[in-house]
């Protein structure tokens, strides 16, 4: 079996490394990206066979789409004639669901994935749908190779622009908030390296408790704060600053700004 990615950028290149580094021989991976560079350094990296034209990677048997959604359009009309109906292509783009998909390149058999560049080490939570074209065998096919990438969710497609809201994107608020932690503490007088490590390493322990302790959030917040001590300090502080309500209408943000992709 043969894989492509066309359009090696930030999500794309992290599956790429999340697959490759789970398999021996990485050569099945064939990546292709307009800027070629990319493609090199990549394939360099990782082992992946390099691809200087659209041609060769569309002789894969499941085709991975790694563009923006706005670079669908070009793509679609570079594709259309090379693809065989026995090909599934996935796409990870924001907002264009199973069949705006199918109708941009003229294809029925699609799956849609929302993955996050943890991908890259081994640890994205990855939603997807499949069109029914698609075969139990190619999803099985496809589900497998990006389970070397992290967790696999089966989800109705009218979830999606939630889901790309709290995984797709909430990377980048979790590392907006360990960065924002760790520079706290060099303000205060440690070194950041160690503060982003002690951060960083506090969220994973704080995650590993939401999903293994069976206890509510909340609770885990109540046993934090001691009764007249120093976390109910900071917590009042949050709440004071409306932490909830910014956090809800980031997320709010995120799903209208999928919605304008459709
Ligand atoms: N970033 C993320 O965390 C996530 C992104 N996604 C989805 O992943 C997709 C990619 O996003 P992201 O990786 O952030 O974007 P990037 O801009 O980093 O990557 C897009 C890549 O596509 C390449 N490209 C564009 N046009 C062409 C073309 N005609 N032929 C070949 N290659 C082309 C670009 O090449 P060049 O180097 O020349 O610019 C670039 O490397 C989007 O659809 C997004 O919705 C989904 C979940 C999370
Ligand atoms: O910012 C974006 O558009 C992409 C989709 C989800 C996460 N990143």
């Amino acid at each position: 079996m043969k894989i492509s990615f066309i359009g090696l950028g930030n999500m794309a290149s992290a599956i790429v490394r999340g697959i490759a580094a789970a398999h021996d021989d990485a050569s099945f991976i064939i990546g292709y990206n307009r800027t070629t560079t990319k493609t090199e350094a990549l394939a360099a990296e990782t082992g992946i066979t390099a691809a200087t034209t659209i041609e060769q990677a569309a002789q894969a048997d499941i085709l991975f789409l790694g563009v923006k959604p706005q670079q669908l359009h070009e793509i679609a009309a570079q594709l259309r004639p090379h693809l065989r109906n026995e090909q599934l292509v996935v796409s990870m783009a924001a907002g264009k669901d199973l069949n705006a998909l199918q109708a941009l390149f003229g294809h029925d058999a699609f799956m849609r994935i929302m993955p996050n560049v943890n991908a890259a080490v081994g640890h994205s939570t990855t939603s997807y749908a499949v069109s029914d074209a698609v075969t139990t065998a190619q999803q099985l096919q496809a589900v497998t190779l990006l389970e070397a990438t992290g967790s696999m969710i089966a989800l109705p497609e009218e979830q999606f622009a939630i889901f790309s809201a709290i995984a797709g994107a909430a990377p980048a608020f979790h590392y907006l908030y360990m960065d924002a932690i760790a520079r706290a503490a060099v303000k205060e007088g440690m070194a950041k390296p160690i503060a982003l490590q002690i951060a960083a390493d506090a969220v994973l322990g704080s995650a590993k408790m939401v999903l293994e302790s069976q206890t509510h959030p909340i609770e885990l917040v109540d046993q934090v704060c001691s009764p007249g001590g120093t976390t109910i300090e900071g917590v009042m502080t949050l709440k004071a600053h409306s932490f909830e309500h910014a956090v809800h209408e980031s997320v709010h943000a995120v799903i209208e700004k999928d919605r304008t992709f459709e």
